[in-house]
Order: C-alpha cells, then sequence, then structure tokens
C-alpha cells in the first residue's frame, strides 16, 4: 500500500524557557492510501498538534513530516500554503461552512482560490454524499449531520491525499455520527485518501481500519478503549 503520510520521531514543544509543553513527544506514524485512522486519547494530550504538523499548519520542533514523498520540514510558508490548498482536506467539529452559501456553493468555493488540477465535479460530490437534494440549501436550513456532509464534500472536492478530520461527530447524536463517520470510511476507501481523524466518540471506532491513543504526546495501540 502507498503511504501518504509519514511522521518520524516528531515532537513538538510551545513556549520558551521554562514554561517549555512538550505537545508531541517522539511521535512515528505512517498513514496508507485509503486508510482511516482514529486518534483517540485525553483532552491536552496531543491530538490536535498531531493534526497541526500533519496538516502543515506547524512544523514539529524535531522530527520529519512526509506528504506524498515530500518532506514539509524546511519548506517554506508560501509551499506550505500551496501543499495544504492542493493536497489537504480539513473537516471540522461542526462543518465550518460559510452561512451565506449554499450546498453546491460550498463545494465550488475550494476551488476558487487557486489553479485544482482535477477536481471533483461538486454536483456529483453532492450526490455521492446523498445531498443533491439539499443543493439550494443554505447552512441554516440543514441538520448537523447534513453541514457535516457538506463539510467532508467540500474537504474531498478538491481531491486531496490526506483529509485531516476533527471531532466530526461531537455536535452529533449517536445516528448520525454512525453516518457521518461511516460516509468517512467510504469516502476513504472509495477514492483512496488517507484519513486521520480525531474523536472522543467510541462508538464509531469500529469504523476505522485503526486505532490509535495519544496519551501525554506519545501515539501508541490503544490500551485504555475497548475498541
Ligand atoms: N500554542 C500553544 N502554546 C502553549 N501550549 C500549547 C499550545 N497549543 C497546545 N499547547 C499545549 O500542548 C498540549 C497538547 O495540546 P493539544 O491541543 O494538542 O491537545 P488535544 O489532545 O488536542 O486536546 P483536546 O482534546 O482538549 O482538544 C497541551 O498541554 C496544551 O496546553
Amino acid at each position: 500500500m502507498t503511504t501518504v503520510l509519514s511522521i518520524k520521531n516528531a515532537s513538538l514543544e510551545h513556549g520558551d524557557g521554562d514554561e517549555i509543553v512538550r505537545a508531541l513527544d517522539d511521535v512515528s506514524l505512517d498513514v496508507a492510501a485509503g486508510e482511516l485512522v482514529a486518534i483517540v486519547g485525553p483532552s491536552g494530550s496531543g491530538k490536535s498538534s498531531l493534526l497541526a504538523i500533519a496538516g502543515a499548519l506547524t512544523s514539529p520542533t524535531t522530527g520529519s513530516v512526509r506528504l506524498g514523498g515530500t518532506d514539509l520540514t524546511g519548506l517554506k510558508p508560501k509551499e506550505l500554503t500551496r501543499i495544504r490548498r492542493e493536497q489537504i482536506g480539513f473537516v471540522f467539529q461542526s462543518g465550518n461552512l460559510v452561512p451565506a452559501l449554499t450546498s453546491v456553493d460550498q463545494l465550488r468555493l475550494p476551488l476558487t482560490f487557486g489553479k485544482v488540477a482535477d477536481p471533483r465535479d461538486p454536483l456529483e460530490l453532492l450526490a455521492e454524499v446523498g445531498m443533491e437534494h439539499k443543493a439550494k440549501r443554505r447552512p441554516h436550513e440543514l441538520s448537523g449531520g447534513e453541514r457535516q456532509r457538506i463539510g467532508i464534500a467540500r474537504a474531498l472536492v478538491t481531491r486531496p491525499r490526506l483529509l485531516l478530520v476533527d471531532e466530526p461527530t461531537a455536535a452529533l447524536d449517536r445516528k448520525r455520527s454512525q453516518e457521518v463517520v461511516a460516509l468517512l470510511a467510504e469516502e476513504s476507501h472509495a477514492h483512496g485518501v488517507a484519513t486521520i481523524m480525531v474523536t472522543h466518540d467510541q462508538d464509531v471506532l469500529h469504523h476505522c481500519d485503526r486505532v490509535l491513543e495519544m496519551v501525554d504526546g506519545r501515539l501508541g495501540p490503544v490500551v485504555t478503549t475497548s475498541a
């Protein structure tokens, strides 16, 4: 299987002098094309920090991050911005949609930020996530689960290699949570997207190909959950 993301021995420290917080401590993680990896762990354990280095939002203090064979550490901010736009999709807790835009326009928006080599067709993608009948709706006319589907579709419209998902079920009931994470698994498998999902939701872990736990900045196999 093709490795899309390869994090090697990454540490991330915040602050300086006496106030140093080690948010990531010697973390290594490979994620393959088509794989959905869940990261669980207590609050403050470093999950968001892991998404930040995987998403080229922050460089690790030590160690390396490679995406599609390119070493991100040492690239200039402008190059990192281009890589984020072209190769990485982000999905947030509550969809983070633009209030004034219809569903189909939410998907068109990322295609207006710069040239996209091989975009998905927004209407086809809406249909794939089961939302074609709500193409003209604005976010306030959608349920939480529907907004999350649109957020996922928007993140996929540029055909990213890597999808980073932060607590996608935080605002959803159990049934909608299942549907949203099942959709993430389907999309990752069908389109060869390497997906990392941070979650507190034990009930959705069975949709994931691997579950890892972050504890005090260190990443390892799950020891405290039943998954
Ligand atoms: N910009 C920053 N400056 C200083 N410390 C930070 C900064 N960002 C994060 N931290 C610290 O790094 C550690 C890891 O934080 P992180 O946000 O990655 O945890 P998390 O597992 O995502 O938490 P949560 O589940 O609450 O979102 C925490 O101790 C946090 O206080």
